[in-house]
């Protein structure tokens, strides 16, 4: 084909497009209800807002709010996405989740291309149950010392005895050490000792990183054929480890569910007659469920933990020092008040207030961006204020958690990281019960949220779907910050990339979290403790 048959064949297509988004546009305008959200403008059909909304998932839906109000509606691959901001519609939000708007449904879409269809295997509940605080409790000592070990191990050869140590990016080994400690926490503590770094590593390498196209592409692309593959290693590994346990359990005569995550989640899915009943096969097939729901809970679980440790240090260390010197002294304290009880024992973590008031605030300045819903049906928004009741089409129902945690209304100067905040009003303190006329309050405490009826934090959702493994993420990452703290001094290195808090950061289109891309660069010393 020649250049001149080409262009006119190029200029007739052009037209035809031009033609069709037209008439798309005038059909849904057509389409569009009276009482509805107005719509985000788009000018490619079907696909609709999606390059925005991925390339800019906090920042896009802020200006369009600007621009359009409390309540708008956008396009993305042929669905409809309304965004709500402001209290009283999201409050609205909230109480529909359970109803009229389903979380699973929306996920489902949404998150199954990435983490597969196990998320749906998955008992939501059990998180909540077998990680509560007595259960979190109880680990705790062994915990701190499972990631201390792995710590100093870690850091051994990269800080001299004597001194301080070169350069190190801190990021290289948060990551690792909070899957590890997730690891620990959701399978047998030897798996974790004996598979933590194989899994760690399986993890690390199904990032999408900058591959994100990967979602929408309809075929399998080396990167996808990898994550599959890197899939199934965990399944089989995290199921091996499970059959195990099943087997033990099998031997052993237990009234009450065990304290261990598998064991739990075995004791609790099936009788003990069932299980002595069940063939090898069977019980294979029982460990593979088992491995299954973990896989989704190191999915949800440990992505998001990561990134709120990174961002803790981050604002610890770029933000006022004395924050960082009073953490320091806390675990001095703490640490000194375990030693009581011998040379060995852990601190209590659970008082180590400040810190999670430090995480509170790196969570609520850096948080997971958008809660998402699916609305099969039209769903009603009641009007406030301002605002008009409004017919919420059927489709996806988000709002970005920006929307809350900068309303300068709750926090006084929002772009302050001030972890200070949540000693004063109108944060209440920890021991309070959140007032009965307000039953929905922002951050009622400085910990995570222990009420999901009452609270109203923006890091960890909202309604019946709040994040089950809030408590847990907390225990980390404070569990990692009082280990290192305790075995070593540390200063930042600035560089052009972290000086000033002008730090790089990403935001990660499927939760419009926001994630630290460039290094965090520390110098490390080691403290006078055993090595
Ligand atoms: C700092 C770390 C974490 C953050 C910021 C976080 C945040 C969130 C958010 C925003 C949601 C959605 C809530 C909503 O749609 O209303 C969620 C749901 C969820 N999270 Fe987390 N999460 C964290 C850690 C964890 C951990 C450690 C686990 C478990 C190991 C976990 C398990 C889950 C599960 C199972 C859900 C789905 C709940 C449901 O749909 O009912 N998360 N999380």
């Amino acid at each position: 084909m020649t250049a001149f048959s080409v262009i006119p064949l190029l200029l007739f297509a052009s037209f035809a497009f031009a033609t069709l988004a037209v008439l798309w546009r005038l059909f849904s305008w057509t389409e569009r209800q009276a009482n509805s959200p107005p719509r985000a403008s788009h000018v490619l059909p079907w696909f609709g807002n999606i390059y925005a909304m991925l390339s800019d998932p906090v920042g896009w839906p802020a200006k369009m709010h600007g621009r359009l109000g409390d309540a708008f509606t956008a396009t993305a691959l042929g669905h409809n996405v309304t965004y709500l901001r402001g209290q009283p519609y999201i409050t609205a939000f909230a109480k529909g989740s359970t109803r009229d708007l389903d979380n699973v449904k929306g996920y489902k879409r949404v998150v199954e291309p990435v983490a597969g269809q196990e998320l749906f295997v998955s008992n939501l509940g059990e998180v909540q149950e077998a990680l509560d605080v007595r259960r979190l409790d109880k680990m705790q000592p062994a915990l701190f010392h499972f990631i201390r070990t792995s710590i100093h191990q870690s850091l051994r050869d990269h800080v001299p005895p004597t001194g301080w140590s070169n350069v190190i990016t801190l990021q290289s080994f948060i990551k690792p050490s909070i899957f590890r400690m997730v690891c620990f926490c959701l399978l047998p503590s030897e798996a974790a000792v004996k598979d933590g770094d194989f899994l760690s590593e399986k993890m690390l390498a199904m990032d999408l990183g900058e591959n994100l196209g990967n979602l929408v592409i309809p075929w399998k692309t080396a990167k996808v054929r990898m994550r599959d593959k890197s899939r199934n290693d965990i399944l089989a590994c995290v199921a091996h480890h499970a059959l195990g346990r099943i087997i033990q359990l099998l031997a052993e005569d237990v009234d009450e569910p065990p304290d261990d995550f598998v064991g739990h989640a075995i004791y609790t899915t099936w009788t003990r007659d069932q299980l002595r009943s069940a063939s090898q096969t069977d019980l294979e097939g029982f460990a593979h469920k088992v491995a299954q729901r973990i896989y989704i809970l190191f999915f949800a679980g440990f992505l998001p933990t990561t990134s709120r440790a990174v961002w803790t240090f981050q604002d610890l260390l770029t933000h006022n020092p004395a924050f960082l010197e009073r953490i320091r002294s806390d675990n001095d304290c703490l640490v000194e008040d375990a030693r009581i009880f011998g040379p060995d024992a852990a601190p209590r973590i659970e008082e180590h207030d400040f810190l999670y008031a430090c995480i509170t605030e790196s969570a609520r300045m850096h948080p997971v961006g958008a809660w998402l819903r699916w609305a099969d049906k039209p769903f009603p928004l009641p009007g406030n204020g301002t605002n008009p009741p409004m017919l919420i089409p059927r489709g996806f129902v988000a709002v970005t958690t920006e929307a809350i945690g900068f309303n300068p209304t709750v926090y006084l100067g929002p772009n302050n990281y001030n972890p200070e905040r949540y000693f004063s009003a109108p944060f209440v303190s920890k021991d309070e019960e959140p007032s009965a006329k307000r039953p929905i309050r922002l951050d009622h405490v400085r910990a995570p949220p222990m009420s999901m009826e009452n609270t109203f934090q923006p890091s960890f959702g909202v309604g019946a779907h709040q994040c089950p493994g809030r408590l847990f993420a907390y225990r980390m990452i404070a569990t990692f910050v009082s280990a290192l703290l305790e075995s070593f001094d540390m200063e930042l290195v600035e560089t052009d990339a972290n000086r000033d808090g002008k730090h790089v950061a990403m935001c990660v289109p499927l939760f419009g979290s926001r994630e630290l891309t460039s290094d965090i660069t520390v110098r490390l010393r080691r403290r006078d403790v055993p090595f």
